[in-house]
């Protein structure tokens, strides 16, 4: 397998006006390989989203470096997209203006724009709410616009920052398996950021458990189970208590 991303030796320090220094992440290494769905557990404050935040070229490392497809990832690339928690659409835009945004930054015509816009409203099963404002959606009906908008860009990885932590119990549900069915037709490479170990469980082929202060990296657990997995099968919930005790004893 390839690996699509290499992190090396990545630390990240915040610096605070009160001259409090925070060690945020502390020698990261991790191999990402292609198609790999890897989700990044632990405690609030560990680093999670820094990490995220650094991989897509939104924030420098301190230290360390990461490649991309063997090169040196040294400012964003449209190859890697963003999906935060907070759906973070544009209240001004209809759902499709919203889907199609990344296109017009890549300066699309308006009949591709509309062509691939459309391909994932309908990936996303929202063909009838095109025209909708976002105050007019569920959270739920959000998030899938979000996540149709980071598709529509055809980036190669999707960083998912807690994608789904607002939402309730069940919609949460529908949209994880989408996301696998999403997943699997378009062989993306996603690292998904969860507080929950059952969603991580449940998505993810690997999961890396992390530890705060400093941040790093506790284990990597490769979860073998087939898909689609069932929660109530006994090796589901032995691996689900397993990854509880690791990160108990963080
Ligand atoms: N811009 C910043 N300036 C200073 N400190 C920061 C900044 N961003 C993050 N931190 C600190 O870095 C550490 C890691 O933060 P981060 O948000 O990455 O953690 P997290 O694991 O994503 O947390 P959570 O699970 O609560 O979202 C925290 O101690 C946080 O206070």
């Amino acid at each position: 397998m390839n690996s699509i991303i290499k992190i090396q030796n990545l630390s990240k320090r915040f610096n605070s006006k009160e001259n409090i220094t925070v060690d945020a992440l502390k020698n990261i290494n991790l191999d990402v390989e292609e198609n790999d769905f890897i989700c990044i557990v632990g405690p609030s404050g560990c680093g999670k989203s820094t990490l995220l935040r650094i991989i897509a070229g939104l924030e420098d490392a301190t230290e360390g470096k990461i490649n991309y497809k063997g090169k040196e990832l040294l400012e964003p690339t449209s190859e890697i997209g963003m999906v935060f928690q907070n759906y973070s659409l544009l209240p001004w835009r209809t759902v499709i203006d919203n889907i199609s945004l990344g296109l017009e930054f890549k300066r699309e015509d308006k009949r591709t724009r509309l062509e691939v816009a459309s391909k994932y409203l309908e990936l996303i099963n929202m063909q009838k709410f095109a025209n909708a404002y976002p105050y007019e959606l569920s959270g739920g009906m959000q998030q899938r616009v979000a996540i149709a908008r980071a598709l529509a860009n055809d980036p190669q990885v999707l960083l998912m920052d807690e994608p789904f932590g607002a939402l309730d119990a069940h919609t949460r549900i529908i949209l994880q398996k989408e996301l696998l069915r999403i997943w699997e037709q378009n062989k993306k490479t996603v690292l998904f950021v969860t507080h929950s170990v059952d969603e991580a469980v449940y998505l993810s082929d690997k999961i890396v458990i992390m530890s705060s202060n400093p941040g790093e990296i506790k284990e990597i657990v490769n979860i073998d189970m087939e898909r689609p997995r069932d929660r109530g099968d006994i090796e589901y919930a032995t691996i689900t208590s397993r990854i509880l005790k690791m990160l108990e004893s963080n």
